[in-house]
C-alpha cells in the first residue's frame, strides 16, 4: 500500500518535522509541498537536514495543488485550514496541525482566538480513551496543541480515577522556541531568548487553556478548570510540564502509581518512568514519546505529575503521522520513533 501525501507548509517548522519522519515512512509517497511567500525555493534552503528532498520545489498553497493525494497535512498558520479543507474532496483525508478544529464549543473559540468557529474535528490524540475508534477510517483530523498534549497525558489518570480535585489544576510548562513557529516575533529574537526564561500568556489567557480542559472534561466526576502558564526556555526544542492538583483524601502514591501504570500500559509512546528517575526532554528528543513521573508532596497534599515530549514530534508532526497511520489502516506505530537524541 502506498499512500500519496501533500505538506502544506512545508518550508515551517511542523512542515519540515512532518517531512523528516514521512521521509522515513515505508508507506508514503511524498508528493506535493507548498508554502506561502517562500513558493518557488528549494525545500533544502529551509530544511538542509532533509537531504533526500533537499531539491524539491515549494509550491503555492492551493487546493489545486494539494488535490489528487490521499492525505493532505496543513502545517500553516492558524485561520488558513478551513477554506483549503473545504475545497478537498470528503475523499481525501485531511490532517491539521493547526487550531482551528480543535475546540469544539464555538464560543470558547471567539473568546481565545476571536473570528468565526470553523467547527470541529475528530481530535487527534488517540490516547484519549475511546478516540483511537474516532481517529480510524476519519478523513479529517484536528492534531492538538502541544501544551495540550502533554498536560491532558500528565493529569488524565489522576483525574479519571478521581484521585485529584478537577477544578484544582495547575500547569506550568516549558517550552522551546521552536513552538512558536519560524516567523519572525519581537520576543523571540536571539537577544530576548538566549540566556532568559519568560512567562507568557499568564493568567488563564493562554488559548490552549480551554483546550485541556475540553480534553479532561469528559474523565472527570464533575467540572474541570486549570490554570496554566507557558513558559519560554532558552532551548530550540521540547516542552517539560509540571502539572498538579490538590490529592483526594486517601489517594497515596501506590494508587497514583498503579493508575498511570494502568493508563497507560499499553499505550507504546507514553512511559512513566521508573521510581526516582524524572522526565528530561532531552529524552524525547526527535521521538514520538511522552515521559512521566509522578509523586505526590506530602507537606501540601499535592499529586505533582512531570512530563517531557517533543513539542514538534509527539507536540505536532509525530501526533499527526499517528493520526494518518490509524486514519488510513496502517499500523499506528509506523515511522515513529521511541528513540530520541541524547546527549
Ligand atoms: N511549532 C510547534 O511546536 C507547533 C505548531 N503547531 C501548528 O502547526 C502550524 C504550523 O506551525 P509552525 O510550523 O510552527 O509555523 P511556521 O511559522 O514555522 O511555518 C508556517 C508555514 O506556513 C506557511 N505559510 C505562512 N503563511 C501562509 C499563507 N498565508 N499561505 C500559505 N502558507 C503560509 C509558511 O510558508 P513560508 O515559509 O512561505 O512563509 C510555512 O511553511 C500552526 O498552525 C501551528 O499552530 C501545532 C503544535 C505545535
Ligand atoms: C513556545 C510557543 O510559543 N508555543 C506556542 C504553542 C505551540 C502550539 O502548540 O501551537 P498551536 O496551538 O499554535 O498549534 C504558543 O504558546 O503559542
Amino acid at each position: 500500500m502506498s499512500v500519496k501525501v501533500a505538506v502544506a507548509g512545508a518550508s515551517g517548522y511542523a512542515g519540515g518535522e512532518l517531512l523528516r519522519l514521512l521521509s522515513a515512512h515505508p508507506e508514503v509517497e511524498i508528493g506535493a509541498l507548498t508554502a506561502g511567500g517562500n513558493a518557488g525555493t528549494a525545500l533544502g534552503a529551509h530544511h538542509p537536514h532533509l537531504v533526500p528532498l533537499a531539491g524539491r520545489i515549494l509550491v503555492e498553497t492551493t487546493a489545486e495543488q494539494l488535490a489528487g493525494h490521499d492525505v493532505v497535512f496543513l502545517a500553516l498558520p492558524h485561520g488558513q485550514s478551513a477554506g483549503l479543507a473545504e475545497q478537498l474532496g470528503e475523499d481525501v483525508t485531511v490532517i491539521d496541525c493547526g487550531a482551528d478544529f480543535r475546540l469544539t464549543e464555538a464560543e470558547t473559540w471567539v473568546e481565545f482566538y476571536g473570528g468565526e468557529h470553523a467547527g470541529s474535528w475528530p481530535y487527534g490524540l488517540p490516547e484519549l480513551p475511546g478516540q483511537r475508534d474516532k481517529l480510524r477510517g476519519s478523513h479529517r483530523v484536528a492534531v492538538p496543541g502541544c501544551y495540550p498534549t502533554v498536560s491532558t497525558l500528565a493529569l488524565l489518570p489522576a483525574v479519571q480515577r478521581g484521585l485529584v480535585d478537577p477544578t484544582q489544576l495547575v500547569v506550568v510548562a516549558v517550552s522551546g522556541t521552536s513552538g512558536a513557529g519560524k516567523a519572525p516575533k519581537a520576543h523571540l529574537l536571539g537577544a530576548e531568548v538566549m540566556g532568559s526564561a519568560s512567562a507568557y500568556g499568564v493568567g488563564g489567557v493562554h488559548r490552549h487553556t480551554p483546550e485541556i480542559e475540553q480534553n479532561l472534561t469528559p474523565y472527570a466526576e464533575g467540572p474541570v478548570s486549570v490554570s496554566f502558564t507557558p513558559v519560554l526556555v532558552p532551548m530550540s526544542r521540547g516542552i517539560l510540564a509540571t502539572c498538579s492538583a490538590p490529592a483526594v483524601e486517601g489517594t497515596d502514591l501506590a494508587m497514583l502509581r498503579q493508575a498511570y501504570e494502568e493508563a497507560y500500559a499499553n499505550e507504546p509512546f507514553i512511559h512513566l518512568l521508573p521510581e526516582g528517575q524524572w522526565p528530561q526532554t532531552q529524552a524525547t528528543l526527535g521521538a514520538n514519546t511522552v515521559q512521566l513521573q509522578v509523586t505526590i508532596d506530602q507537606r501540601i497534599g499535592r499529586v505533582v505529575v512531570v512530563a517531557a515530549m517533543d513539542n514538534l514530534t509527539k507536540g505536532t508532526a509525530g501526533a499527526a503521522v499517528q493520526c494518518m497511520n490509524l486514519a488510513t489502516g496502517l499500523d499506528e506505530t509506523l515511522a515513529l520513533p521511541l528513540v530520541g537524541v541524547a546527549p
